[in-house]
């Protein structure tokens, strides 16, 4: 089996960046890794590359050097025709999880302690589905995976998926919907998809082009699988229909990593891209800042904003150096956010409202038809 590697994303720029290596070296694209081994994709066929012995070496300082999914890498082939990864080529963008800044997606240095979970990734589709159990879209979800995205270098791409679920009701939900979503994250396009009709489907394609590479992050059940085999255009995904029918977990079931499409383009779906950024909750932040709520409770006043009010203990906490002033700072920005949150909860809230109307409506409707 031969491969057209520009149809899964090699260009000239990369071409210039391939080591001089002895032997020759050869590219492809990482579509799997494993401990200290990796399946990579070259135009010759697949091939199974252990890492070389310097690579390992630069991956225990900096485990960023590890080379993952989407990875354009240098083979070198050894005695025996195997193959050995022996370079990563500089990535165009990059996901990377645990505090690692942005300037090490381009090369290869970061602070010792991050994962990058997948790279050279071109659009990064937000799936957020219209209904979630019984809930509308989640928007803070949506602009922390939107914030991800951008983080990556990559152009994020919103899909509310499963869009027929509105489909009884009147198009306008839809649209007010979209219209909170679009204006949640200004400057991304939003698209309603519906993966089951293939509603949207070309549009979502067509981000991709011909050699585009994509990720799809978004929350358990959003439809990632079904979206993927959509576009696909065939079952290359397990999805939790099936998974649910034949009662494997999904961890027992090896799928590909790096999925070219027919039309053109990739996309990249691995556990670890799945999980990401999903489980930093608000939640989690009310307990980061308990010793200002614990210290508001010696305020004068029991709704005091610990702004200019008089008898305020947490500015005299932070006047005493009890309290870092930065860390009021970054309590008020919090606060801030959790009330531009609480006014879209509203406008959600609303339109609850009205979808409850119009379905109460209807069935009045049909006890008044014989
Ligand atoms: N009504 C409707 N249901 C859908 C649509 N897309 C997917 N589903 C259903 O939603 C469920 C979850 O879909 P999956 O594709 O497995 O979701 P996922 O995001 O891959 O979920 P995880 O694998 O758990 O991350 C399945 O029962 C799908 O059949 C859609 O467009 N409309
Ligand atoms: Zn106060």
């Amino acid at each position: 089996m031969s491969y057209d590697l520009s149809l899964l994303g090699w260009h000239d720029d990369l071409a210039e960046s391939l080591p001089d290596l002895p032997g020759g070296a050869v590219p492809g694209r990482v579509a799997r890794v494993d401990r200290g081994a990796a399946e990579v994709v070259a135009a010759g066929g697949t091939h199974h590359a252990r890492l070389s012995a310097r690579l390992r070496r630069a991956a225990a300082a900096d485990p960023l050097a590890l080379p993952c999914v989407g990875d354009w890498v240098a083979l070198t082939i050894l005695d025996e025709g195997r193959h050995e990864l022996a370079e990563v080529l500089p990535r165009r963008t990059a996901f990377v999880r645990g505090g690692v800044s942005r300037d090490s997606r381009g090369g290869l240095s970061g602070d010792g302690q991050g994962q990058v979970l997948a790279a050279n990734v071109d659009v990064v589709f937000v799936a957020e589905p219209s209904m979630h159990a019984d809930d509308f879209a989640d928007l803070g979800r949506i602009e922390r995976l939107v914030a991800l995205a951008w983080e990556s270098g990559a152009r994020p791409v919103v899909l509310v998926t499963k869009a027929d679920l509105f489909a009884d009701l009147q198009d306008r939900v839809l649209d007010d919907l979209l219209a909170d979503v679009e204006a949640a994250v200004p400057g991304v396009e939003v698209h309603p998809v519906c993966s089951l009709t293939g509603d949207g489907v070309d549009l979502v394609r067509s981000h991709l082009g011909a050699s585009g590479t994509a990720v799809i992050l978004g929350p358990s059940g959003a439809g990632k699988s079904t979206l993927v085999n959509a576009l696909a255009g065939a079952e290359v995904m397990e999805t939790q229909r099936v998974r649910a029918a034949d009662g494997r977990g999904r961890h027992t079931t090896v799928h590909r990593q790096l999925i070219p499409l027919p039309g053109g383009g990739l996309v990249i779906d691995t556990p670890g891209i799945r999980r990401v950024g999903l489980y930093e909750t608000s939640e989690g932040v009310d307990l980061v800042f308990a010793e200002i709520d614990e210290l508001a409770g010696g305020c004068r006043f029991s709704d005091c904003g610990h702004g200019q009010e008089p008898g305020c203990a947490v500015l005299a906490a932070v006047e005493s150096g009890e309290l870092p002033e930065r860390r009021l700072e970054s309590w008020r920005r919090l606060q801030r956010e959790a009330a531009w949150m609480a006014r879209r909860t509203d406008a959600r809230l609303r339109a609850e409202e009205t979808r409850k109307w119009k379905s109460i409506h209807r069935q009045m409707r049909g006890m008044g038809r014989p």
